[in-house]
């Protein structure tokens, strides 16, 4: 039978009473009735049930000739308890409580740090319980209720007020508002319409709305949050070598400290042989570092958990400690500091020719200035004609073949052999000027018309960037954009610097070089063309895009499509990681000023510690370390509640 720590705890608190009923007693030199058989049957029981494992654990350590932090616990216990045997039999006064009580202390930070593990999990199967039990499913032209894990891919689904939406989707009829603090920690309700994206789980407020299932079971947002999070409550952090690293030589440190304890107290300070061997206990037990191995998972735990909670997915330990290192944070344009959903604003020359011919050359590109120009013929009910040898250029332009003549639409980097006049040139400087994308149309080696294109910055980058600046972070923005466009942007969202006419490809070459000159990076991009910076830079933060969170590059990814999503990841990661800083100190310096006073170094000055409160002050330890990083869930993070 495997029990838990917590019961292990309770069953050896409750039989160490007796002999906690006696050390209080003591002073009133009133002494127990066969206080020693009774000492000797709850301590040996203590020790089958709960200190035995730790023996195991030791032993088989030594076996490979290493020692770990129960080699302290199990010597310590072992000690006490087999003297006290030798003790009872030789007639002398005996220590069952100081090995019942540290066995009973250490089980305390264990079992401290096994219900933060089940809490963390349960917050986990918490978020999976948030889910619609079933689902109102169109079938055969009715709607039917169907149990959520028989919903598929494709089913039309109908939310009426008040429920909660069974799996991610597209609105397909119907206008609503759905509160989604669940998954994003947005707690403003957000208005949904045909064509948005849903997110199961979230809750439908005012309106009746049918949408397509796009994604169950597991691939849902909500799968993959609770995915993502698993996975990084149970990574390494760097800093955590240091810690193994310390156990390391720590453990033989202690012993040898202990043997030399012994041995200067019982040759040379005129001690006797049990007061130099409590003293040596002592040692071992205070010098257990268990609070050291809690300090950087426990903070993991909780600081990942929490941000989970504000919609930013921290995908491991190792990202805590590079955004610590941070100073400067590039942004992607498109998508990332603007809406991402661009509109024809101003056309230039004639314009129904020029739009026809730009919107059938960009029927076939995916680039969203694309969609915008397509979009705007759309609207003008133009007829889109069919064009032959299309060719897109990456970071540029398209190219077609259209009625026979070679028609483009893109950037001044596609007009290497064609003249504009100078009218022309002065309308997109003046257009460039005002945050617009200037696309050149052109046709048989003419230039027949500009199109201004305009994508508005969102309403949160502004502050967004401003709280970054305040932090001491220098903002970038790198785009491929042209560099009096991205200027205006830059200012209107108070960018500090502008990289512009950058291909695609040359984005993560860019963050390079400003690794080069010494700088820690962040890059922020929509995860989806932006792989490589992301990878490349220091920290990559990708954005959530409808409800794909599954993004591979990136050690954080943001829920929400939201700038104010960096900030707070920012600062969340920052603050698990100064816990795990603080965890780390406190556990150490404990150790350190324990040992000697453990030692005896202080007995002239009346400073002492028996092994069962050298037990107490090391269970101490583990409990503060583990409350410390508890109060993560506590700390103040902007803009959340
Ligand atoms: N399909 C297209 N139609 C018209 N112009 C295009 C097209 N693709 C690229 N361009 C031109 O090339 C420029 C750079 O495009 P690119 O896709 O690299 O960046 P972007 O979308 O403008 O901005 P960001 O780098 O911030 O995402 C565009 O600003 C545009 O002038
Ligand atoms: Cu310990």
């Amino acid at each position: 039978m495997k029990l838990s720590n917590i019961k292990r705890f309770w069953i050896s608190f409750i039989l160490s009473i007796p002999m906690l009923i006696q050390m209080f007693a003591m002073p009133f030199h009133w002494m127990m009735p066969g206080y020693n058989w009774i000492a000797l049957i709850t301590t040996t029981i203590i020790m089958a049930i709960s200190a035995l494992p730790y023996w195991k654990s030791a032993i088989a350590a030594f076996k490979k000739h290493s020692a770990n932090m129960n080699t302290l616990v199990a010597t310590g216990t072992a000690v006490a308890y087999f003297y006290s045997i030798f003790a009872m039999i030789t007639n002398r006064p005996v220590y069952f409580e100081s090995a019942a009580f540290i066995t009973v202390f250490v089980l305390l930070g264990d079992a401290m740090e096994e219900k933060m593990h089940d809490n963390a999990s349960n917050a986990l199967g918490k978020l999976m319980g948030l889910q619609a039990k079933d689902a109102e499913v169109q079938r055969d032209g009715k709607f039917v209720k169907i149990p959520l894990d028989q919903v598929q891919v494709g089913d039309i689904i109908r939310v009426k007020p008040g429920e909660k939406i069974p799996v991610d989707g597209e609105i397909l009829e119907g206008v609503t508002t759905l509160d989604e603090s669940m998954v994003t920690g947005e707690s403003m309700p957000v208005v949904k319409k045909v064509g948005d994206t849903v997110v199961g789980s979230t809750i439908n407020s005012n309106g009746t709305i049918t949408f397509k299932a796009t994604k169950v079971g597991s691939d849902t947002m909500l799968a993959q949050i609770v995915d993502l999070v698993k996975k990084a409550q149970t990574s390494h952090a760097p800093i955590q070598n240091l810690t193994d690293k310390i156990s390391n030589i720590f453990v033989p440190a202690v012993m040898i400290i202990a043997i030399l304890t012994f041995i200067i107290w019982y040759s040379f300070l005129g001690a006797t042989a049990v007061e130099a061997m409590l003293f040596a206990v002592s040692v071992i037990v205070i010098a257990c570092p268990c609070a050291l191995g809690l300090a950087t998972p426990t903070a993991l735990m909780v600081g990942t958990a929490r941000s989970a909670k504000m919609g930013v997915l921290i995908k491991n330990g190792e990202v805590l400690q590079e955004v610590s290192d941070l100073n400067t944070v590039v942004f992607d344009k498109t998508g990332t500091i603007t809406v991402g959903k661009p509109e024809v604003t101003d056309i230039f020359g004639d314009e129904k020719q020029v739009l026809r011919i730009a919107a059938s050359l960009e029927e076939s590109s995916e680039h969203s200035l694309a969609t915008a120009i397509v979009k705007k013929a759309d609207s003008e009910k133009l007829q889109i004609e069919k064009v032959n040898d299309f060719e897109a250029i990456e970071g540029k332009g398209v190219k077609a073949n259209y009625h026979d003549q070679t028609a483009f639409v893109g950037s001044n980097r596609l007009l290497a052999d064609v003249n504009i006049s100078q009218e022309m040139n002065q309308q997109a400087t003046k257009l460039q000027e005002e945050a617009k994308t200037v696309v050149y149309v052109g046709l048989n080696g003419e230039i027949i018309g500009l199109i201004a294109i305009q994508d508005i910055p969102k309403s949160s980058s502004k502050e967004a960037i401003s709280e970054l600046k305040k932090r001491g972070l220098k903002t970038v923005m790198l785009t491929g954009d042209n560099e009096k466009v991205a200027q205006a942007i830059a200012n209107e969202v108070g960018i500090d610097q502008v990289i512009a006419g950058v291909l695609p490809n040359e984005k993560a070459e860019h963050i390079q070089e400003l690794q080069q000159n010494g700088d820690k990076v962040a890059f922020v991009g929509d995860g989806i063309n932006d792989a490589p910076a992301l990878s490349t830079a220091d920290v990559g933060i990708a954005m959530g895009s409808g409800t794909d969170i599954a993004i591979d590059s990136g050690g954080i990814v943001l829920v929400q499509n939201d700038l104010r999503g960096v900030v707070r990841a920012l600062d969340i990661s920052k603050k698990t990681f100064n816990r795990i800083k603080l965890n780390l100190f406190w556990a150490l310096i404990y150790n350190t000023i324990g040992i000697p006073i453990a030692a005896g170094l202080f007995v002239g000055l009346g400073f002492t510690l028996s092994p069962e409160l050298a037990g107490l002050a090391m269970a101490f330890s583990s409990v503060s370390v583990v409350g410390s990083s508890l109060l993560l869930n506590k700390t103040k993070i902007a803009g959340t509640n």
